[in-house]
């Protein structure tokens, strides 16, 4: 095959090894394809002092790759699909998404275990609503501060002594090459992680048949059916950044198992539920289990994050 792909990619070196992961898997799957990245800067990643809520949301870090790909300077984007939002900008899709990496959150600290083992009183770093969710409602005494930034930035910002322990995602540490740092994995369903947390996507114009066509040798199927149906109950949830919104499903045969949590970012209060469905209906099952946590209380917390 004589064509060249240019993937819209982020620099922080989280994307980029995530766009060299899957320059390599599109050049293995179809030979004599030339594939480069196209590194751009995001305002996600320029603006570091206030929180993603208040400048935007999750689309910002997609918005400026897919002006690349309008203005024919790039043919796709890689993203982590949990930073991706709910609804795709209209003109947009996402032919591919990989095989899920680890789920997994991870504590991670230069002086303590696991959270259990975290001092009365101790400092947290993370700016993600869904971690201070979950930690507060495991330990009301915490101290959560905010922290935002790439990961190696934050560990950074850790070894400085800014907090007793931070909590990120199992696998952007992996693929950095940062596995020891994971002092104690935080699993499901006890601790949830974001929708489509260690998942990867690429995104196209829709109405780029050959692109699509070309990456789609890359999606797997059981993790498409998983994410959609954890996405599906992130938007019955009017999930955004605003809103601490957790969920994990598992596809077992032709069983799909979906966890779902809504927190409250202030307090301990938190809704769980969880439901079996049918692999061929993920999206319905997301929005039974959307139903569900409504039914728990839900509504009262999304209404209190505004
Ligand atoms: N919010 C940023 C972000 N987006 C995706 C990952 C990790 C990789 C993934 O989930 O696929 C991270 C870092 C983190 O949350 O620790």
């Amino acid at each position: 095959m004589n064509r060249l792909l240019r993937i819209a990619t982020r620099k922080s070196p989280l994307a980029l090894w995530q766009s060299e992961h899957v320059a390599a898997a599109l050049r293995a799957a179809h030979p004599g394809l030339e594939v480069v990245l196209v590194p751009m800067s995001t305002r996600g990643d320029e603006v570091l002092d206030r929180s993603l809520a208040a400048i935007g949301g999750k689309g910002l870090f997609l918005k400026e790759l897919e002006l690349a790909m309008l203005r024919g300077e790039a043919d796709c984007a890689v993203h982590s699909l949990k930073d991706v939002p709910m609804e795709l900008e209209p003109g947009f899709a996402l032919p591919a998404i990989l095989e899920r990496a680890d789920h997994a959150d991870a504590f991670v600290s230069n002086r303590y275990d696991d959270i259990a083992a975290l001092p009365q009183g101790a400092v947290v770093g993370t700016s993600s609503l869904r971690r201070q969710a979950q930690l507060r409602a495991l330990r009301p005494d915490l101290q959560l501060r905010d922290l935002r930034g790439n990961v190696n930035t934050r560990l950074a910002k850790l070894d400085a002594g800014e907090y007793d322990a931070i909590v990120l995602a199992c696998a952007g540490l992996q693929r950095l090459g940062f596995d020891v740092r994971i002092r104690s994995r935080l699993d499901a369903p006890q601790w949830l992680p974001a929708p489509a947390q260690g998942a990867i996507a690429i995104e196209t114009r829709a109405d780029d048949d050959a692109t699509r066509a070309l990456c789609a040798a890359l999606d797997h199927v059981a993790t498409r059916t998983c994410v959609e149906a954890e996405r599906a109950m992130n938007r019955a949830l009017h999930g955004s950044c605003h809103v601490p919104v957790a969920a994990f499903a598992q596809l077992d045969g032709e069983h799909l198992q979906l966890h779902g949590l809504v927190g409250s970012a202030s307090d301990g209060r938190a809704v769980r539920a969880q439901m079996l469905g049918r692999g061929d209906a993920p999206e319905c099952l997301g929005l039974e289990v959307a139903d569900a946590l409504l039914a728990q209380g839900a509504r009262e917390l999304i209404g209190d994050a505004g």
